[in-house]
């Protein structure tokens, strides 16, 4: 099956900042694909590239099969994209908004398809208000559903779920699923590594312009080599800081990759380190994400 998204070798610098400086991705058709980076990792400006809003300084972009390059045109009817700045207009109801976007886009029997949306999207109760008196959670399904209006192949969230409670967020979680099983492609950016975990069939993470892990979850989790976590007493934690100065404590603990941790406890203990316990260190997705920034850090330096 032709690839819903396919980026090679992809550049964009700001003025000297390069901030995409080498991206390659494939996403494929039908699928959850969730893209993780810390602030200012280039996830919001990735998305603008990838929906034609920004142009890259290099490197190619396919969507669907046609490159991005040349056919802005015909790809923008491929695809759809709901950014943080929300586009609902708070002095409308719910429904007229939907029948606004309706309207742009000569949607042909508008009406049907917006009450298929209300009432798949759950939000009967309260579409005929006005906007401005929604919560935060009705206001992103709104969005969402405002997303979904035409026939787009190819939606894109930019951080679907911030900003809004938990039950909210597990609702919206739901959507994008219903979304994806309807056949779609989502392509969404979130800060929740634990949800990405959750509800997301692929995820990469950018950190300092590249992607540097792609995979399931599982797939990421499991491919992380196996690491201990060694927790010594809290006031010898500046001492073993000292005996272990390429490693980070926090709150007396450190994790290491299990083939260091022999020599470190060595070192510690001939240094009269009181070491408090040693034990497996979960492969979460923080964890594993969180070594590898700390990895590509050290190689710069
Ligand atoms: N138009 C612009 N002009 C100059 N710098 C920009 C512009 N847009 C983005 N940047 C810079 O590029 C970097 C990446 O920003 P971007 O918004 O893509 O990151 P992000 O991963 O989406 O961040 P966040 O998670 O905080 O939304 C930041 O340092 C930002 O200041």
């Amino acid at each position: 099956m032709t690839a819903a998204i396919e980026i090679q070798h992809l550049v964009r610098s700001f003025g000297k900042k390069a901030v995409l400086s080498d991206v390659n991705l494939t996403v494929q058709q039908g699928e959850i694909f969730a893209l993780l980076g810390e602030n200012g990792s280039g996830k919001t400006t990735l998305i603008r590239i990838l929906t034609s809003l920004l142009a890259p300084d290099a490197g190619t972009v396919t969507i669907l099969g046609t490159p991005l390059k040349g056919n802005e045109n015909q790809i923008r009817q491929l695809i759809s994209l709901n950014s943080q700045a929300t586009t609902v207009d708070g002095d409308l109801s719910g429904r007229a908004n939907l029948a606004f976007i309706a309207d742009l886009r000569g949607v042909q029997s508008g009406k049907l398809v917006i009450n298929d949306l209300i009432e798949r999207f759950d939000m009967v109760d309260f579409i005929d208000r006005k906007v401005a008196t929604y919560s935060g959670g009705m206001k992103r399904r709104l969005d969402i559903a405002m997303s979904l209006i035409g026939d787009a192949q190819i939606i894109f969230l930019d951080e679907p779920t911030t900003g809004v409670d938990p039950k909210a967020r597990q609702d919206i979680w739901r959507l994008i699923q219903k979304i994806r099983d309807e056949g779609k492609t989502i392509f969404l950016t979130t800060q929740y590594l634990e949800e990405a975990d959750q509800h997301a069939d692929h995820i990469a993470f950018l950190n300092k312009g590249k992607i540097v892990l792609s995979g399931t979850p599982t797939e990421i989790k499991t491919s992380a080599s196996p690491q201990s976590i060694l927790t010594v007493a809290l006031e010898d934690e500046n001492g073993a800081a000292r005996v272990l100065p390429e490693r980070q404590f926090h709150a007396g603990s450190v994790v290491l990759p299990d083939d260091q941790v022999a020599r470190s406890l060595k070192l510690l203990v001939n240094n009269d380190i009181k070491v408090v316990s040693l034990g497996p260190a979960k492969n979460d997705l923080e964890t594993v994400f969180f070594n590898v920034a700390e990895e590509e850090a050290n190689e710069v330096v």
